[in-house]
């Protein structure tokens, strides 16, 4: 079993992907991106936190159907309310959090066999990862499809607002000054404007087959 790193900016389609992929193999799936969103919604609630406690503080478990529990309290739906997201990427910036969600997705992932999505698992989590892919695609098509994520929750947000948003979270995920948002050197560059979620998933099945056969 390998270790596969999908990185890439807002709404490229990577937890999507990456889940599927991981059906697909038999793998396991970590949605690092959750867990920078169940540390903002604790420091939301909790203002005073000493940074240098989060180890001691906040206990982050996925349940097998994907829930996350932050503390043994499901907060898999508020971790993806609108107030989270607009403070998620300050929050990624904070050099202790990162050293405390870095260090438990490198426990976690030590047994090979999962698939990981985020910004910086390529480039820092994993830079041993067997197979890298960065995605993306433009800030119009990520924008309209987190559009009909939105109104299928019912929430009547324009196409204008949501690329504003994504636009402002990249550039933040891109140029904090640590562990930046970047295309590891040896990554393989997947551009998913024009394939379907089916087409993107087969792709990376294959290149994982190609790794897997070419280790043994
Ligand atoms: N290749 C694709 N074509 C069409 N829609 C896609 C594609 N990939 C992902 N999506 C849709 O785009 C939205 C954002 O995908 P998501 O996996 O949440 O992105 P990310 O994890 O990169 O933020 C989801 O509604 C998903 O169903
Ligand atoms: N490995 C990661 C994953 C997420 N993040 C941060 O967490 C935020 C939310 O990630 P996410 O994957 O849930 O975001 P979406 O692309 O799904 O909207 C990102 O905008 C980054 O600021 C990070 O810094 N490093």
């Amino acid at each position: 079993m390998i270790n596969i790193a999908i990185d890439g900016p807002a709404a490229a389609g990577k937890s999507t992907i990456a889940k599927k992929v991981a059906a697909r193999l038999g793998y396991k799936y970590l949605d690092t991106g959750a867990m920078y969103r169940a540390i903002t919604l604790y420091l939301h609630e909790h203002k005073e936190t000493d940074l240098n406690e989060l180890s001691e503080l906040i206990d982050i478990e996925f349940s097998q159907e994907g829930k996350l529990f932050l503390n043994d309290r499901d907060v898999t739906d508020m971790i993806r309310e609108s107030h989270i997201t607009k403070q998620v990427s300050s929050v990624a910036a904070l050099k202790e959090v990162r050293v405390f969600l870095v260090d438990l997705q490198r426990k976690i992932s030590s047994k090979k066999g999962y698939v990981l999505d985020g910004r910086d698992i390529g480039s820092v989590v994993l830079p041993d990862a067997e197979l890298k892919i960065f995605m993306t695609a433009t800030p119009e098509v990520r924008a309209q499809r987190r559009l009909i994520e939105e109104h299928a929750r019912g929430n009547n947000i324009e196409l204008s607002v949501l690329i504003d948003e994504i636009t402002e979270r990249d550039t933040n995920d891109m140029t904090r000054e640590i562990s930046p948002l970047v295309q590891a050197e040896d990554a393989v560059l997947i551009s998913t404007d024009a394939l379907t979620i089916d087409e993107v998933t087969s792709k990376i099945v294959e290149f994982a087959n190609e790794k897997v056969t070419g280790d043994q």
